[in-house]
């Protein structure tokens, strides 16, 4: 039985990481949720999965659940500390890190310390300090492995390789919602525009980021850490279908690929099964008869600058990845509240990163001071 603690329940990823350990009870027991302020959901996974851990992002809500549950043998927490106690739970062999954004950093890192497996969506954390994220992993002998679709693709490529062998990763994108539109038809989207992407129902955040295409930018530099090739061997391929979810060449010329229908159940599963699998009842299948033919296109750097932007601030390292991440999330933040146009965007991840001073090597201080400084700067923009 593998206990898991699993931080963002009540996402787009937390939902269906309780999916699959629906599907197979006699493999999983949830030990630990922790989720935001989506109470009802919330109170639906205590119900059925009675962890033993729950932790809410606010205290006037823990104090609601403590209450309600208090005939329940439940410990109750919250704030970023319950986040961090959960990715430490001593009654737990797996963090599942589902949280949105650079808050899933340090409970990452709490969780490595305890030694724990961390199955990592959160690829913000990686982004934002995967050098230190990295280190801390070899340092306690620890794995961390991928949940985001491409990673995952490529981590099954990798089974009964040797990474020295590799010389290429391919990262494939939908394109997002807006891949048929010109530079001029970007102007005045609107966010429900955004929000509709042509193959994954995702969380807000990332669909937004996959229509900027900062989510190929972001996945960039998450394979850079994750498998340590370097950026000039990364690459982006547009493949509109999204059934090749990524593809590994190496240095005989062979390529090997991942396939599958678009479902995130798939990689959650393998990230907790591998090298196993286990089935998966309601997955589609994949006939590609059904799809006569794939297609597939170099990226438009041009017309998605945000790409640009995160392939040179990963090659710049430092803080720079920090800063794009984070003014980034700041920005994504203000586009879905109304505040600022689709293609403020790009402009205020441009202007926060001309703005920075990298920082070499920074230690986990420097990084947060760095993220929090580039979301006042692009707060600061605001009119
Ligand atoms: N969705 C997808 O298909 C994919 C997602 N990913 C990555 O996975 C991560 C999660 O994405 P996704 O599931 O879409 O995001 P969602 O926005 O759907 O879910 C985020 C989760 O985090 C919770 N949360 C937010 N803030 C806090 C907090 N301060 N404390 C505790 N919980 C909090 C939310 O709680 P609540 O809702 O209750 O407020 C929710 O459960 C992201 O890094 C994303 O890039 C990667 C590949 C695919
Ligand atoms: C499902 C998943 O892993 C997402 O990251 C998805 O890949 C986003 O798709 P694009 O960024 O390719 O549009
Ligand atoms: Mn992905």
């Amino acid at each position: 039985m593998k206990r898991i603690s699993l931080l963002g329940a009540t996402g787009s990823i937390g939902t269906q990481t309780l999916e699959v350990i629906r599907e197979h009870p006699e493999e999983f027991e949830l030990s630990a949720i922790t989720f935001g302020s989506n109470l009802e959901a919330g109170r639906e996974a205590i119900k059925e999965f009675k962890p033993k851990f729950v932790s809410v992002k606010e205290k006037e809500d823990y104090i609601r659940l403590k209450d309600e549950f208090s005939g329940e043998a439940i410990s109750f927490s919250y704030g970023e500390e319950g986040n961090i106690e959960a990715a430490v739970y001593t009654e737990s062999d797996v963090t599942v890190n589902a949280l949105l954004g650079s808050i899933g950093l340090v409970p990452t890192l709490k969780a490595i310390e305890s030694k724990k497996t961390v199955a990592l969506a959160n690829k913000e954390t990686l982004v934002t300090a995967g050098h230190i994220v990295t280190e801390a992993a070899r340092k306690n002998g620890t794995a961390l492995l991928p949940v985001d679709s491409e990673h995952s693709a490529i981590f099954q490529c990798l089974q009964g390789e040797n990474l020295s062998d590799v010389t290429r990763l391919i990262l494939t994108a939908s394109g997002g919602s807006f891949r048929e539109r010109s530079r001029e038809e970007l102007k005045g989207v609107t966010v429900e525009e955004a929000l509709n992407h042509p193959n994954w129902s995702m969380g807000a955040k990332i669909t937004i980021d996959s229509a900027t295409m900062m989510n190929k930018g972001l996945e960039v530099i998450e394979a850079f850490w994750l498998f340590g090739i370097p950026y000039s061997n990364i690459d982006v391929l547009l493949h509109k279908e999204s059934i090749i979810h990524s593809m590994v060449e190496f240095e005989d010329g062979s390529v090997k690929a991942q396939l599958g229908t678009p479902d995130m159940k798939v990689p959650i599963q393998y990230a907790l099964t591998h090298p196993s699998r286990l089935p998966l009842q309601n997955t589609k299948r994949l006939n590609l008869w059904d799809h006569g033919k794939l297609h597939f296109e170099k990226p438009d750097f041009a017309r998605f600058k945000c790409l640009h932007f995160a392939y040179e601030s990963g090659k710049m390292g430092g803080t720079m990845p920090t800063v794009l991440n984070a003014a980034n999330e700041e920005a994504v933040a203000q586009f879905l509240a109304g505040r600022i146009e689709f293609l403020d965007i790009e402009d205020r991840i441009e202007r926060t990163l001309e703005a920075h001073s990298l920082i070499g090597n920074p230690d986990l201080e420097a990084i947060q001071h760095a993220d929090q400084e580039a979301r006042a700067f692009v707060r600061s923009l605001l009119n």
